[in-house]
């Protein structure tokens, strides 16, 4: 997968470029970056990118001749198909990034991530360059690059070999739409708290179903909205209902 970031700050994409499971990957070429930054578009010698918005207002809107340019020079730079291929600008207009999206993006060749700063862009490059707006949820940062670097996280978790043999990201939680289970590690006991007898017992099958249990009840107890729509499993109905029994009780 070929990424580019079209930002005015392109060195805030090394926190994902070269660290971590992420920056590991690129390094050995699983996936590729690249950062545009839009100010080498600008048509004056000063470099602005920004002017005064239309119709007064606070702050500054990014002019739309050099994020057009900027995401031009960034298909021109596709590898793969070019059908396979989207370009995405982070707002909070956008629509909500969700598991079922973080799956849909993983399967593309080429992705270009617009990276508004200011006030935001102006209109016409959204209705003329960029396919679909993306938000990381109800709130407003600075600027599009955090947004930008949590969805290419989640994205590229779900590119092949990102994420090596060890871990899988379908073992995420959202992969399976139910919250996580607790987890534990060494020393046995921390602070006068055990861990869990079940999960010293070796007995996975046992494991594998507390662990369910334990899902079920976290998702059940912070998102019931998460199991509205979600079909279950005989287990996972069976495992409900004794812990909605347990909380009548
Ligand atoms: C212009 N700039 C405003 C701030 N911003 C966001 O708050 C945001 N992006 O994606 N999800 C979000 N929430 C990015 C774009």
């Amino acid at each position: 997968m070929f990424i580019q970031a079209i930002t005015l700050f392109p060195e805030m994409f090394e926190s994902i470029t070269e660290y971590g499971v992420t920056g590991r990957a690129r390094k050995q070429d699983i996936w590729q970056f690249a950062a545009i930054n839009p100010r080498q578009f600008a048509d004056n010698k000063l470099g602005y990118i920004d002017d005064r918005p239309f119709g007064g207002g606070v702050g500054m809107v990014m002019m739309a001749e050099p994020l057009f340019c900027a995401i031009q020079a960034a298909k021109q730079q596709f590898s793969g198909s070019l059908k396979n291929s989207r370009v995405i600008y982070l707002s909070p207009q956008g629509q909500s990034l969700s598991h079922k999206k973080v799956l849909e993006l993983s399967q593309l060749d080429n992705l270009v991530l617009l990276c508004g700063r200011y006030e935001g862009v102006d209109e016409r490059v959204l209705q003329t360059a960029v396919d679909e707006e993306i938000s990381i949820g109800d709130f407003v940062v600075s600027g599009g690059e955090l947004p930008a670097m949590m969805l290419m996280d989640a994205v590229l978790r779900f590119v092949p070999n990102v994420l090596g043999e060890i871990a899988s990201a379908e073992q995420d939680s959202f992969a399976d739409g139910l919250l996580d289970y607790p987890h534990y590690t060494r020393p046995a006991e921390f602070q006068g708290m055990a861990v869990p007898d079940i999960l010293k017992s070796g007995n996975h099958a046992l494991i594998a179903e507390w662990r369910l249990e334990q899902s079920l009840r976290r998702t059940l107890t912070r998102r019931p909205d998460l199991l509205v729509s979600r079909e279950l499993l005989p287990q996972e109905t069976r495992l409900l209902d004794k812990i909605r029994q347990e909380s009548d009780e």
